[in-house]
């Protein structure tokens, strides 16, 4: 697919004794939406700030395409800071358009870019309006606009789900997948693990400064194997027990849960179960992303 590749490699960052980054990396390619995922503290917001070069790194760098983030890189990044950042006393069409400006469009461009965006974010409404006196919600629509309004290749956004209604996030998650539809590698932070779950191609789970796991959500969440949930009520305990590769992780009511080794054979466990009367529910379940980060966190 066109479109570029951000590169995060080898970042380290020490405030006084606290190491927030011990060698940070991860690369998120051309039209995949990357969730970076992690504690409080863990050092997300961190990690995209030296991105951004709002902060300088003790080691590493990031790239796009192979090239160092310079100011003339930077400016085609779309960045959502976590603190935000917009004036508070400018109207919100004007800010828009000077940021749009400010990153090298003509106003005729900027102009109706702004127009594009406010309406594709269901701000049209606001724009004469100062941006303290609109919701937190709306004030992070702006803030989205903002990132967008100059058409950037590369998309930075921390945390940019905190505080949006239900509507919100569904249009946020939308303009993400169009923009990486579009090409464009979108990396944005979340403790929403449902929506990153939903939403992205890959994750990063950043402990403690470091990767604690990167990769494709349904690999992550495979990696220990699948459990079959079993629904069939006439079945006894530890009917599953003597086929091979297979452990009883749960029996209840009817209802067995199987952890699945490599040389489990699914077919020949609907068969035992079938032996033991009618199954009304077979089903492969993997660990939710949750369940996969509490245990990589832990
Ligand atoms: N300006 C600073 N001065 C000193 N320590 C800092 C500073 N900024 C961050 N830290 C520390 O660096 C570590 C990483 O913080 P960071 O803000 O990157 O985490 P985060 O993953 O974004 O957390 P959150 O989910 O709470 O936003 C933490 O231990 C934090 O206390």
């Amino acid at each position: 697919m066109n479109g570029s590749t951000l590169e995060i490699d080898g970042l380290r960052k020490r405030y006084g004794d606290t190491v927030a980054l011990d060698g940070v990396g991860f690369t998120v390619h051309p039209g995949e939406v990357f969730g970076f995922v992690g504690s409080n503290g863990a050092g997300k917001t961190t990690t995209m700030r030296i991105t951004l070069g709002v902060l300088s790194a003790d080691a590493g760098e990031a790239r796009i395409d192979g090239r160092p983030i310079d100011l003339e890189v930077r400016r085609t990044v779309g960045y959502m800071p976590e603190e935000r950042g917009l004036y508070p006393k400018m109207r919100v069409g004007n800010q828009l358009r000077y940021l749009a400006e400010l990153h090298g469009l003509s106003r005729s461009d900027a102009t109706a870019a702004v127009q594009r965006w406010t309406e594709r974010l269901g701000i049209e409404g606001r724009v004469n309006d100062t941006v303290d006196s609109l919701s937190l919600g709306n004030q992070q629509r702006v803030q989205l606009a903002a990132a967008l309004v100059h058409d950037p290749a590369v998309l930075v956004l921390d945390e940019p789900f905190s505080g949006l209604d239900p509507v919100a996030v569904d249009t946020m998650s939308d303009v993400l997948l169009e923009k990486a539809n579009a090409g464009v590698p979108v990396l944005f932070s979340s403790h929403q693990l449902d929506l990153v779950q939903r939403l992205c191609h890959r994750v990063g789970i950043i402990g403690g400064g470091r990767m604690k796991a990167v990769g494709p959500v349904d690999e992550l969440r495979g990696r220990d194997g699948t459990t079959l949930t079993v629904h069939a009520p006439d079945a006894p305990a530890g009917w599953a027990d003597h086929l091979p590769g297979v452990t009883t992780v749960s029996h209840e009511n009817g209802r067995t849960a199987l952890a699945l080794g490599e040389n489990a054979d699914d077919q020949a466990i609907l068969a035992a179960a079938l032996a033991t009367g009618p199954v009304h529910e077979f089903a492969r379940t993997l660990p939710s992303l949750t369940d996969l980060y509490r245990e990589v966190v832990a």
